[in-house]
């Protein structure tokens, strides 16, 4: 199989790379760079953060506690920030270390296509192995992702006790198809034992199709709870939840925003990122 296979055709049709000037003189990613931690690179212009525009207008958050450090912020993130953060995962993601579609160690593909920021991990070797069987290096995780979930954390804690704060390093982006795509029941445990103990917190940001994400404290399909996250959501889980067996049962066709799909002319299904501190 040659590398052209594995790669993930881009999340933006083809057609917008006309009017991205700056990408295709290969520009725009030194612009999204921080090198490993929270420094920015030289910039003549002063770059967007990604900031919850709703946070900061004070319009309350509408939100749902699903259990002891887990907490739902619904339509969180600002249509622009959507937009902003497909067009950061499209920029990374048709690169090496960008989308593929892993397998597990039976051989079984996953039904999602990832890529990951800040540290490769994949179903076989966790996060132990620096490169990719690729050989590609996942890309740093740029400081826009880093600074939304610090934000996304301080607005969830005005609203429950008992969830950590955490300094983001690491990223896993899914992107399932409709009908196709999926994901079993699993807990997040792969991070240091550090992380795992304190319960610092999963931020998990949906974008495009809504999905049925089934969560509960054990694997058994018929014991677990049911919510539907919709584009521009965002759930987080840490604290006493930080465990919890999680998954995404379906994703529901032709539910994103259609701005949405104007603005960026993303593919039809459902981008995932979940923000994690190794
Ligand atoms: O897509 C989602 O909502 C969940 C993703 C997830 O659980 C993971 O990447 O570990
Ligand atoms: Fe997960």
């Amino acid at each position: 199989m040659t590398m052209n296979h594995s790669r993930f055709s881009p999340l933006i049709k083809p057609m917008r790379d006309a009017f991205h000037g700056a990408k295709i003189l290969g520009i725009s990613k030194r612009c999204y760079t921080i090198a490993g931690g929270e420094t920015q690179p030289f910039s003549l212009i002063y770059p967007r953060p990604i900031i919850n525009s709703t946070s900061m207008k004070k319009i309350p958050i509408s939100y749902e506690i699903l259990g002891s450090g887990m907490i739902l912020l619904k339509r969180y993130i600002s249509l622009r920030d959507q937009v902003d953060i497909v067009n950061l995962c499209q920029t990374w993601g048709v690169g090496p270390g960008g989308f593929y579609q892993p397998s597990h160690q039976n051989g079984a593909k996953l039904r999602l296509q990832m890529m990951c920021f800040g540290r490769n991990w994949d179903p076989e070797t966790k996060y132990n192995k620096r490169l990719r069987s690729d050989g590609s290096e996942p890309p740093p995780l740029p400081y826009e992702l880093i600074s939304l979930a610090k934000t996304t954390i301080q607005d969830a804690q005005a609203h429950m006790d008992k969830l950590p704060s955490m300094h983001p390093n690491i990223c896993i982006v899914n992107f399932y198809s409709p009908v196709y795509g999926r994901l079993g029941l699993h807990q997040d445990r792969s991070e240091s034992s550090d992380s795992i103990q304190r319960g610092l917190p999963v931020v998990s940001v949906s974008i495009g199709d809504s999905a049925e994400f089934l969560y509960g404290k054990s694997r058994d399909q018929m014991k677990v709870d049911s919510v539907l996250l919709e584009s521009g959501d965002v759930l987080i889980f840490g604290g006493k939840s930080r465990l919890i067996y999680h998954g995404v049962k379906q994703v529901f066709p032709d539910t994103a925003p259609l701005q949405l799909l104007q603005e960026t002319m993303l593919r039809p299904g459902r981008l995932n990122l979940t923000l994690r501190q190794f």
